[in-house]
């Protein structure tokens, strides 16, 4: 009995050793070249077991506040460094904008889009398809008057359905479908989308079938559009994008614009321009419910500057220092987007001082700062317009606030979206929100690529 005791024991220290031994080698291989800080892996699992997959945001704030700016994490074996904040944005994504711009392959939109379309295509092909979009956008009127008057023709149905339809501006922008008003009085807001386009890269992993079916749903319906604009399409007046990509199609002898191209295109369009800013007005809504006195002060300006009845224009913009600074508000405390689709690098920069090994960063998170740039602000985890004002209640514009991120990436429907917002959220105002009697509603976010409120219900009451 005592010699097999003796026997267990010394198994015991041997096992022990080794694993010891094992554990600081690799620990030593993966800190060894001046890579950013971050909390120690376990081998195999990495630091899965540090994040939280209910709050996966707050998980990473931790490791910022613990790391600083610039950190990394293993998930199981990935490394994946993490960046948060202006400056480190700043330098990698505009200082080094070559090194930064393609995006990492994951399993979710290898599925998806195959390196196609706008959001997880790289390198020329990505160039091209962007400057293409941009330009589109900007023929059909993104930051001009002609767009203004589609933003407020959607206004009137939005004020009618009181945005039980969602996206109505991308609908009509790129796949040119006329929404109609569902009038309903009082609605319980959930979205088609919000099942949702989805808490996805994570779910992708875990159900599979249930993913690819919702992916098929989303590409079906683009699909169809497209086969209706090649029937319908006339060639001397194109109508949207859809209409000129497929005009492209025809002129474009190097075949890099393909009908599968635009489909992930669409897909990309649709995805990234309606879950976005839907959610945000949400937010607005569910905000100002929860903030009377902020609601009245935009009332009194609405009231003063536009008066009643009136629709407001982007001209009314510079005089709504107050309104405009609400939008910004929203936009920072609900903090839409705030894990920005992954990146690679092309080759080993340098970064905040780091040592960034292109080799290990097949999957790599980038992660846009929470609370839409806490460092930046007075009371970050206040809902507070008063962040965007001057002491003489002028609008103050942030540089260091970038909801829609820097640099080469940057996304592409930002002037547009500037416009949506502030007319949607101007003339939803026509009504006051309040929450439903007895009722207190909740600020908490979803998890999710976008970060939605959960269903709510809430009064509107026309003014
Ligand atoms: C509140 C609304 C929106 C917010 C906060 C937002 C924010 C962002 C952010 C942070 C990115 C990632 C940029 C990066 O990787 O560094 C992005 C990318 C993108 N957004 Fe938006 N976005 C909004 C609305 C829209 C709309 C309306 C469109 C449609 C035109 C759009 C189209 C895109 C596309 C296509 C990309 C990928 C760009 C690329 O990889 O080159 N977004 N957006």
């Amino acid at each position: 009995l005592l010699v097999t005791g003796m026997w267990l024991n010394a198994k015991f220290i041997l096992v022990f050793l080794c694993v010891t031994v094992l554990l600081v080698k690799y620990l030593r291989a993966n800190r060894a070249q001046n890579t950013p800080p971050g909390p120690c892996p376990l081998p195999v699992i990495g630091n899965l077991l540090s994040l939280s997959f209910r709050d996966p945001v707050g998980s990473f704030t931790k490791v910022f506040e613990h790391y600083g700016d610039v950190s990394m994490l293993y998930l199981g074996n990935q490394p994946c460094i993490l960046l948060s904040g202006y400056k480190s944005f700043k330098e990698a994504f505009v200082e080094k904008a070559d090194i930064f711009a393609d995006r990492a392959h994951y399993p979710l939109n290898d599925r998806l889009s195959r390196g196609l379309g706008l959001i997880s295509s790289s390198g020329r092909k990505w160039a091209q398809h962007r400057r293409f979009t941009l330009a589109v956008l900007k023929d059909f009127g993104m930051g001009k008057q002609s767009l203004e008057h589609s933003i407020l023709q959607e206004n009137r149905y939005l004020c009618e359905a009181l945005l039980a339809h969602r996206g109505q501006v991308m609908a009509d922008t790129s796949l040119g479908i006329p929404v109609r008003p569902v009038p309903r009085p009082c609605f319980r807001y959930t979205s088609v989308v919000s099942y949702r386009a989805v808490s996805a890269t994570m779910s992708y992993t875990e159900f599979p079938t249930l993913m690819s079916w919702f992916l098929s749903k989303i590409k079906h319906f683009s699909q169809e559009e497209i086969d209706r604009h090649r029937r319908d399409r006339n060639t001397d007046c194109p109508r949207d994008y859809i209409d000129c990509y497929l005009q492209e199609i025809q002129e474009d002898i190097q075949a890099q614009f393909t009908e599968e191209n635009l489909l992930c295109c669409v897909v990309d369009l649709f995805a990234a321009g309606t879950e976005t800013t839907s959610n945000n007005l949400l937010w607005s809504m569910l905000y100002m419910a929860t903030y009377p006195t902020v609601q009245e002060s935009v009332h009194a300006e609405i009231d003063q500057v536009i008066g009643w009845r009136h629709e407001p224009s982007m001209a009314d913009r510079a005089l709504m220092p107050y309104t405009y600074a609400v939008v910004h508000e929203v936009l920072r405390s609900a903090n839409a987007l705030n894990i920005t689709p992954p990146r690679v690098t092309n080759r080993d920069p340098i970064l905040a001082g780091y040592f960034i090994p292109k080799v290990s960063l097949n999957q790599w998170c980038e992660v846009y700062s929470g609370g839409g740039g806490g460092k930046e602000f007075r009371t970050p985890d206040q809902f507070n317009p008063g962040h965007f004002l001057d002491e003489n209640g002028k609008f103050l514009k942030k540089e260091r606030f970038i909801p829609f991120s820097i640099g080469k990436r940057t996304c592409p429907g930002e002037q547009m979206v500037q416009m949506e917002l502030f007319l949607f959220f101007t003339c939803l105002m026509r009504f006051s929100f309040h929450p439903p009697d007895g009722q207190n509603l909740d600020l908490a976010g979803t998890v999710g690529i976008t970060t939605a409120n959960k269903p709510f219900h809430i009064r509107a009451l026309p003014r």
